[in-house]
Formats: C-alpha cells, sequence, structure tokens
C-alpha cells in the first residue's frame, strides 16, 4: 500500500458521514437539494448556513432518515455513516447507529417529568449503568435541569426544554449529532449558552453537525460550515476562513453580527489543528 493511498484511506476513515451528490425532492416538484456533497469528521462541529428556504432542513431530513414522513425522498446521490451506506434508511435504524437528531422545535415530552423524558433517550442503551452514568453527566452539564428533574417537560422555560431536547439526544450515546436550529426563539443571553454547550459537547467527543440561522452563533462554535443555497453548496471551508470572506459577512453576518456580539458570542475560534483535540467521549462507558 503506498504512502499516499493509506494518507488517503485515513483521511475516509475520520469521516463520520459522508454526503455524496445528493438531490432531494418533495413529491414531483424541482428538486429541493441539487447534488449536496458535504463531510462530516469525526470531531469538531460542522455548521451548516444558509437563508430561509435553502435546503438545510431537509438535508437534516434526509441524513436522519426522516425525509419520508414530510413526503420528500432522496432521488440521486448517496449518504454514509460511519462507512455504511444509510441513505433512504429509517430513523430507527439511524439512531441504533447512533445518528441521532434533535429536530426544530425541542419537541419533548411536556407530559413526562424532566427524569422520564432523560430515560426515553437512552431507550436503546442496554446498560443500565451506562444509563445512569450519562444521566448523572447530563445533570452536571444541564444544572437546571437536575434542579427540576420532577418537573414536568412543559412547565420549564424555552430555555431548558431546549437544553432537555439536547440532553435527551446526548443519553443516546450519540456518535454524531444533528443540531436543527437550536437557539431558535431564544434570548440572547440563552443562544449563549446553547453555543457554548455545543463546543463542550464536541469537546467531550461526540461530533455534531448544526443547522443555524444565527451565523454568528454557528460560525462562533463550528470548526468549518458549508453555506446552501438554494439547495447548493456555495461556499465551505474553516469557519475563520468564512467569517472573512465578503461574501459571508455580507449575506450572515449582517444583522446576526450584531445579534451574535450583543448575546456575548465570541469570535470564531480556530480550528482544531490549533491544539484542544476533543478527547474520546465521557458519556459513553
Ligand atoms: N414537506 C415539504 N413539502 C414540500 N416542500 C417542502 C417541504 N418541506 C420543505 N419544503 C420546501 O423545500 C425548500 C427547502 O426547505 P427547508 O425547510 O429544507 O429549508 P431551510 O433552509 O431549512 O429553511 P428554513 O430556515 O426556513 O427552515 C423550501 O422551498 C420549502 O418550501
Amino acid at each position: 500500500m503506498s504512502d499516499a493511498w493509506r494518507r488517503f484511506r485515513a483521511a475516509r476513515e475520520a469521516e463520520v458521514l459522508e454526503i455524496d451528490g445528493l438531490v432531494v425532492r418533495y413529491g414531483a416538484r424541482a428538486p429541493v437539494l441539487r447534488g449536496v456533497s458535504l463531510d462530516v469528521g469525526g470531531s469538531g462541529v460542522v455548521a451548516l448556513l444558509g437563508s430561509n428556504g435553502a435546503g438545510k432542513t431537509t438535508l437534516m431530513r434526509a441524513v436522519s432518515g426522516t425525509l419520508g414522513l414530510y413526503g420528500g425522498g432522496v432521488t440521486e446521490g448517496s449518504v454514509r455513516f460511519r462507512g455504511e451506506r444509510i441513505t433512504g434508511a429509517d430513523t430507527a435504524r439511524t439512531v441504533m447507529h447512533g445518528l441521532v437528531q434533535v429536530p426544530e422545535g425541542r419537541h419533548i415530552f411536556a407530559g413526562l417529568t424532566v427524569e422520564e423524558n432523560l430515560n426515553a433517550g437512552a431507550l436503546t442503551v442496554r446498560s443500565s449503568a451506562v444509563r445512569e452514568r450519562t444521566r448523572r453527566r447530563m445533570y452536571e452539564l444541564f444544572p437546571q435541569l437536575a434542579e427540576r428533574r420532577r418537573a414536568r417537560g412543559g412547565t420549564l422555560s424555552g430555555g431548558e426544554q431546549q437544553m432537555l431536547a439536547i440532553a435527551r439526544a446526548l443519553m443516546a450515546q450519540p456518535r454524531l449529532l444533528l443540531l436543527d436550529e437550536p437557539s431558535l426563539g431564544l434570548a440572547p443571553r440563552l443562544v449563549h449558552l446553547v453555543g457554548e454547550t455545543i463546543r463542550e459537547i464536541s469537546r467531550e467527543g461526540v461530533p455534531v453537525l448544526l443547522v443555524e440561522q444565527n451565523a454568528a452563533m454557528a460560525l462562533s462554535v463550528a470548526d468549518s460550515a458549508c453555506v446552501l443555497d438554494l439547495g447548493r453548496v456555495v461556499l465551505s471551508g474553516p469557519t475563520d476562513e468564512l467569517a472573512q470572506s465578503d461574501d459571508v459577512r455580507r449575506l450572515y453576518l449582517g444583522a446576526d453580527a450584531d445579534a451574535g456580539r450583543s448575546a456575548g458570542v465570541s469570535a470564531p475560534r480556530p480550528g482544531p489543528e490549533s491544539g484542544n483535540t476533543p478527547t474520546l467521549s465521557r458519556w459513553s462507558g
């Protein structure tokens, strides 16, 4: 095996999610995704940016196996997760493989307590010791949830519900976490808190694919980013480079940059090559 081939193989194996030439349609309409290719590595945060209707949520649905629920389907291209083709697989299968989504709008179980919500997230985890350890870790990471562990989900504030949705997803021991618009509808202080939490999750070894309208927040927490426009990838690269791009500044950071500053969101941080390599997951055994 040549060195170049070995390097190529090592790079491929490092990708946890590989999306290649994806075309998605809803019914007989024109495609909403038109040949999207995107890779997510085994660590760090990848942000998916784009204006309303660009196709971000559709891409998340295609990855998490929920597209069919919305009348959509993949007509070309492929999605591979940890080397296995999962194009068109249903959600149960993708979750079993460790691909867990927090959809837009939180969707916690309003009638269940915080603790019951967390337990529901761990249904695929066989070991009770791992479940218990992960739950303890969630209460450390989200102290407000610990305080309210016996409260019903529906009585939590919007920010607490978002934290609960993220914590519940982490209970499943994800190998990749998909976050769709986690800052939507939250006050600037909470947007900042969600951003910090995403960084912490990634530091603990869980790679994250983050869809965000709030580009300032997304660029402040992500290592790399990809911009979708009308169903195509128009820009991609390390966040510190993208944040300098005139197009990104003009199109996505104009209003958001101010929102980000008022939320206390810091400037984009350098990529993982500058140090700070995430450690192995502390959620799992
Ligand atoms: N279930 C559906 N049936 C038909 N068309 C849909 C459906 N869901 C989304 N679309 C269309 O697909 C396009 C992409 O929508 P999508 O929600 O993926 O974009 P988005 O980038 O996530 O936008 P937003 O930030 O507004 O949620 C839009 O034109 C939208 O109207």
